[in-house]
Formats: C-alpha cells, structure tokens, sequence
C-alpha cells in the first residue's frame, strides 16, 4: 500500500491557465506559481478534485476531476504534465516536478478515477440545494480494492463491441437504407481512454522496484538537502540509486553527470566535463570563470541546485577543487561549492583518475575542499549484481588487492568462458598500447572476407602528427565485416554513442548511405 503522501501530493511549479471568453479562441489569464503544492482530494460529495495551492499558502483553486478531464502525459520523465478541463476552459501545467513522484502521483490519480467511474456526478443545481458546506479531504492510499474495481471496469470496457448485431438490426429497417448504428466515439468519456484509444491496459500499483535499507538511508539523507558522498563495491546498487535519486530530485535544478561518457549514459546524463565547461580545468582560475561564464554553461552554474557525479572515483582531486572555486566565484557565494547540493557516488577502489604524463593523480578525497563540501559518507555493502556468494567473496578479494593463489586459479578456470552479445565479444583489457594493436591485428586477421582500409583526411597538414599523438584513432583505419569496434569520443551520450560503447561492423555501404547504419552496438538499441 502507498503513503497518501506519496501518490496525492506533489510539490511543483505550476501555471493555471483560463481561457478569458466563452470560446478558447479570447485570450488566455494565466496564473504562474513557481512553488506550488497540487495535491488529489475528494470534496463534500467524494468527487475527485485536483487542487493547486502556493507552497506559502493562500487562496486555493480547486478542479472537478469529472470524465471529460483529459491528462497529457508525453513529458513526465522531464517532470511536466498537463491537466486540462474542457467545463471549465481552463488547464493546470505541472512542471519541475520529481519525475518519480509525478509518474506516482498520475497513476494514483487513474486508479482512483477509474474505481470511481460509474457513480454519477452531482450537478450544480444539486450541489447548490444540498447547502453541504465545502470540504476537501486529501485522498485515501491506493489499495488493492482499487484497484480491483478499476480493471473490472476497464474489462467491460475493453470487452469487443457487437457490431455484428447492430449491423444485422440496421440491414432489416423497413426502409431498406443501409445504416449501421456505430458505437459512439464519445460514449464512454475516459482521460485514460484518450490516451490509449483502442484497449486499456491493465492498472497495477504504482510500486517500483523497492530500494534496500541502506539505499533508502541515502535517499532519504539527499532528500534532506545533505551534500552526500556514497560508496559501495562493484554490483552494489549505486548506479541505480542514482537513477531513483535523479527522479526523486526537481528537473530543473538538478544535473546528473558522471566522470566518464559511459557512466553518464548509464544514468541518463552528461559528462561532468561538459557540465562544467572548463575544460581539463588546468587553466588558471581566471581563465577557467571566462569559460564558466559563456553562453549555455553559465546556466548550467547559475541554475543548478543539486549535483549528481557517478563514477567519483576518476574524477582527479585539483579538478574538484578548481569546480569548487569556480562554483563559489560565479553563484557569488562563500558556501561549499557555491550551496550546490553535492550528491556524489563511486568506489574508490575501482578505476582511477586518467592525467597525463607522469604526474600522480590526486584521488577526489584528497582534494583541499573535499572535507568541507561532503558532509555525509555512506556505505552501501549488499551486492544486488549476483548471489553467488563464491563469486563475490572473489570480486571482493581482488577489489581490496588480496589475490590468493586459490583467488587466482579459480580466476584462470574461468578465462575461456563464452561471453557474447549479439556478436559483440567481451573486450580484452591490456595494459600497454602495443598490446592492444596487436590483438587487434590478430583479430583481423583470423576474419574472412576482404579487409577495407580508411584513410583519416585531416585539413591541417602542419598539425597531423601532433593530431596523431594526440587521438586515440590512428590515421588510417583497418576493418572487415565481423570486425569488432569501440567509440573512442563521446559523440552522443543520450543515444549511448559513448567512449568505450562497443559494436560490430554487420556490412559497409556506399557513400552517404554508409552513415549510421554499418555498426551494430550494444548501447543503443540494435543499429547505431
Ligand atoms: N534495490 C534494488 N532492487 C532490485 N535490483 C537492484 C537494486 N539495487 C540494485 N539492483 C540491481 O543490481 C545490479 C547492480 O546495480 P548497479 O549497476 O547500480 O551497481 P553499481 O554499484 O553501480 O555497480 P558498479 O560499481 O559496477 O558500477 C543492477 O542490475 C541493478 O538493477
């Protein structure tokens, strides 16, 4: 069962918007209150009534939730939806909502509409008559008898219509003129039905995959508004605490990013990089606010309230301190990091920083602001990945370093074991370059089927061999039909086109048709 709190009330920018005149087409009043509270209720006579209140009180507006409200939902995992009331020309548009509470508080509000269809409205008339004096009563947990009840509801209506028969009655009218009676197309008014016009599908309740007790302290720990460090070993839940953090958190304010592209994507974010906007941020501190304050990063500065960093791990130490001093300087305030709320996560037992040349890297702990910015450190210690509890004392053996020689031959036992997905073979990690090329060679070789070789065209004749010591990518490029590849540039991270995404080279295609369609890759669906 849910809280009420949890599927009835929301807390959220809202605009009401009316339409002035009789018809839509009179211009538009429009009421923005930029935090608001829209909470589900039943009023004097149990109707369901949506009602919109500013966070520091005052007059309320309150909307008849009756059959003909329609819901817009396509941008709820951006935090928006959008009510509309036909009766009373108005709409409420839900934005910068926590994705997670808003898809919580929607289903809560089917449910309950729909166990409550078949009980006829209260006119106006008779409301007025009645003098029942007005109340509002927040609505009840969903239960499983409302459920019940809504998707008996939703069978009769899902139930095939008899055209058959209404065809057979309109074919012997005495008049002989071939009417066929049609079931109205607004006969049975539904939002829901609006939306998925043809069939119904089966309401369940709203609950997600629940969190662990230890994901739950943390959760509630960055709801409190506390700038949280959280670790755990590999397997441990952090990724998708962090997902179920990210839709627990205000849209607009609220920016995930990783320290790799992968991470990112994992997450569905961005780079903490390209968040930033500084580049390497080994630039002095004066040039770093010149680059900070360009269009498009400096909203990302000014705008964010709570920060997400996955992967903390390879994030280097005078990079979080030089983002620190950056955050302070431009949100002009002496807070940690600006009063950014940090929510960070990673193990730093796992990869660390990347620098070049031969400079130690700084873990992100050592950094000079670390202390004063994380206020909370958790620990999340049950693994979720496997329950091979053989396994995970191994992974957890080698994660601390300690590597028996009992660790190491049930390791070596396991090498030749397949790993395979839609073609895309494990990736073989190496230690050294030439390592690399020679495998890959190898590799090619053992093909068939005739090898096709790129050329890199580079503009700048002058610069090629800085270019070339530079790129990952050599200046030409060898490959065959099987081949396995992997992105070394972020090109895309929503569509998962991200350094270290793999793929395979399933055929090559002329020309401009070649684009986008020659690799298979296992980020981001079948064909990128
Ligand atoms: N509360 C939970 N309920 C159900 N499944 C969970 C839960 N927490 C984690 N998992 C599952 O456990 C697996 C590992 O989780 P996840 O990838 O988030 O771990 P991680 O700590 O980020 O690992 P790594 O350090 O290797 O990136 C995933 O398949 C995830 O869906």
């Amino acid at each position: 069962m849910l809280h009420a709190e949890d599927g009835a009330r929301l807390e959220c920018s809202v605009a009401v918007e009316r339409a002035s005149g009789a018809s839509a087409g009179h211009g538009v009043q429009r009421r923005v209150l930029r935090r608001a509270t829209v909470t589900l209720g039943r009023d004097e006579f149990r109707e369901l009534v949506l009602r919109v209140q500013d966070v520091r009180g005052g007059a309320h507006e309150n909307f008849a939730l009756r059959s003909d409200f329609r819901l817009f939902m396509r941008f709820v995992k951006d935090g928006k939806c959008t009510v509309n009331f036909p009766q009373s020309n108005a709409q409420v548009l839900i934005s910068d909502c926590p994705p997670d509470r808003l898809k919580t508080f929607l289903k809560t509000l089917s449910i309950k509409h729909e166990a409550s269809r078949g009980t006829n409205p209260v006119s106006e008339r008779a409301r007025m008559r009645a003098g029942v004096p007005r109340s509002f009563e927040i609505i009840s947990p969903v239960q499983q008898k409302d459920i019940q009840k809504a998707n008996e509801l939703r069978s009769k209506v899902n139930a095939p219509v008899q055209v058959k028969a209404l065809t057979e009655r309109a074919v012997n009218r005495t008049d002989g003129r071939q009417r066929v009676k049609r079931p109205r197309a607004d006969g049975d008014a539904s939002p829901v039905k609006a939306l998925h016009p043809h069939k119904k599908p089966v309401l369940t309740l709203p609950v997600a995959q629940k969190l662990s007790k230890e994901q739950m302290a943390v959760l509630n720990a960055v709801l409190s508004g506390k700038n949280v460090f959280f670790t755990g070993s590999a397997g441990t839940g952090k990724s998708f605490l962090l997902k179920r953090i990210v839709g627990s958190l205000p849209p607009k304010s609220t920016y995930a990013t990783a320290s790799t592209g992968v991470a990112a994507c994992h997450i569905g974010g961005t780079t903490l990089h390209s968040f930033a906007g500084i580049g390497s941020g080994s630039a002095p501190l004066e040039q770093c606010l010149e680059l900070a304050q360009r269009p498009g990063v400096l909203q990302h500065w000014t705008s964010c309230k709570h920060l997400i960093i996955d992967e903390i791990s390879m994030v280097e130490a005078e990079f979080f301190d030089k983002l620190e001093s950056v955050a302070r300087s431009i949100r002009r305030s002496s807070e940690p990091f600006g009063g950014i709320q940090l929510i960070v996560c990673g193990d730093f037992l796992q990869l660390p920083p990347v620098t070049k040349g031969k400079e130690k890297p700084g873990f992100c702990f050592q950094a000079r602001s670390w202390r004063k910015c994380i206020q909370v450190n958790m620990e999340l210690t049950e693994v979720r990945r496997q329950t091979d509890r053989t396994f995970i004392s191994l992974l957890q053996a080698i994660r601390v370093g300690r590597v028996t020689e009992e660790v190491s031959a049930r390791l070596l036992k396991s090498a030749s074991n397949p790993i395979e997905r839609d073609g895309i073979v494990a990736t073989r990690l190496c230690t050294h370059k030439d390592d690399v090329e020679l495998t890959n060679e190898n590799k090619l070789k053992q093909l068939p089927g005739p090898l096709r070789v790129f050329e890199a065209l580079d503009s700048d004749p002058m610069l090629v061999k800085t270019i070339d010591a530079q790129s990952p990518a050599g200046q030409t490029l060898q490959l065959k039909v099987g081949a396995q590849v992997m992105l070394t540039k972020n090109l895309d991270v929503h569509r998962g086109l991200v350094n270290g995404a793999r793929g395979v080279v399933v055929d090559f295609l002329p020309g401009n048709q070649g684009h986008d369609s020659g690799l298979r890759g296992d980020l981001s669906g079948p064909c990128v």
